[in-house]
């Protein structure tokens, strides 16, 4: 995969997506407008997005060059690349979370402007489960759902709100299994997973960012973990928008995506449909082998 990625370096202009960008942050934008529904969706949008970092002797090394993209609501899109590549660093400059020593330049938009998120319309799921290994599934997510939904919702309805969440993600068989951790066998890596993402979709975001949700996963728990994930996408008349970073995912995961965007070495190789994605590279000589996954090679 390296060397097919070093040998298409920046095929991809997205000339003909930024119209595409264009309508759908005009129509997410008049759904915020319309009575305040904010929940209706979020078209987040890149242009020229620069990442610096400042290195020892005041050298500063470029980590994103120039990325321009898009993701709609309702929609999955997937950022694969190699290992440093710059996935977690698009999503962190995305999500707001890049670090001190980080500079940033271009223009991030939401719903075509340059705004804020609202607090409690983004969720970041990080790569590593941070969870209380003596709690069971039910009251951890009981818990976080006392602290994080408003004092507006009674202690009733935050508890509906946790169990119909713990559904939405599989997890009813697992509600009170203990989670642990190291020594204290408890769930498995996948239910943890999904246990995470429990936590960050119960105040129902708008635009939700995983860093690898599937990492340590085989490959029928990544599939269960990205199905669930993908059917968030369209539910309870939440248009969500996902954006997930993902290394080599199997053939039926990598359908559940709508777009994909393909990095190298900091640089944008491909974004558009990712059902797109091997004819396009077929295209400029690169055709997937037969039988072989297109994330693989
Ligand atoms: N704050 C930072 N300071 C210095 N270098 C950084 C910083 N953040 C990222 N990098 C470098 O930028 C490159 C991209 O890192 P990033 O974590 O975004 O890659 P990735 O594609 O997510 O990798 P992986 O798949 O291994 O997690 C790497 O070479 C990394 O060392």
């Amino acid at each position: 995969m390296t060397s097919f990625l070093s040998a298409v370096p920046n095929i991809l202009e997205i000339e003909t997506t930024r119209e595409e960008v264009k309508a759908s942050s005009i129509i997410a934008s008049k759904r915020m407008n319309n009575g305040g529904e904010e929940n209706k969706g979020i078209c987040l949008s890149w242009k020229d997005l620069w990442v610096t970092v400042s290195g020892s002797k005041n050298q500063s090394k470029s980590i994103l060059e120039g990325l321009t993209g898009y993701a709609k609501p309702g929609q999955v899109l997937a950022i694969m690349g190699p290992s440093g590549s710059g996935k977690s660093t698009l999503l962190d400059a995305l999500a707001g979370r890049l670090g001190s020593n980080t500079r940033q330049s271009g223009e991030i938009l939401i719903n075509g402007y340059k705004q804020a998120l609202a607090y409690g319309t983004s969720a970041y799921v990080t790569q590593d489960d941070t969870l209380l290994t003596t709690l069971t599934v039910k009251e951890a997510v009981y818990y976080s759902a006392q602290l994080q939904l408003p004092d507006t919702m009674s202690k009733q309805e935050k508890k509906q709100r946790a169990d119909s969440t713990i559904r939405e993600m599989g997890l009813q068989d697992a509600t009170n299994t203990r989670i642990g951790g190291w020594g204290v066998k408890g769930i498995s890596g996948g239910q943890k997973r999904r246990v995470s993402i429990c936590i960050e979709i119960l105040t129902h975001p708008s635009l939700l960012f995983l860093d690898e949700p599937t990492s340590g996963l085989d490959s029928a728990a990544s599939y269960y973990v990205m199905k669930r994930i993908a059917s968030l996408g369209k539910k309870d008349g939440i248009q969500r928008t996902i954006i997930a970073s993902i290394h080599q995912p199997s053939t039926e995961v990598f359908q559940l995506f709508h777009n994909l965007c393909l990095l190298s070495s900091g640089k944008t190789v491909y974004f558009g449909p990712a059902s797109a994605a091997s004819e396009f590279f077929a295209l400029n000589g690169f055709p997937c082998p037969p039988l072989q996954n297109p994330s693989f090679t």
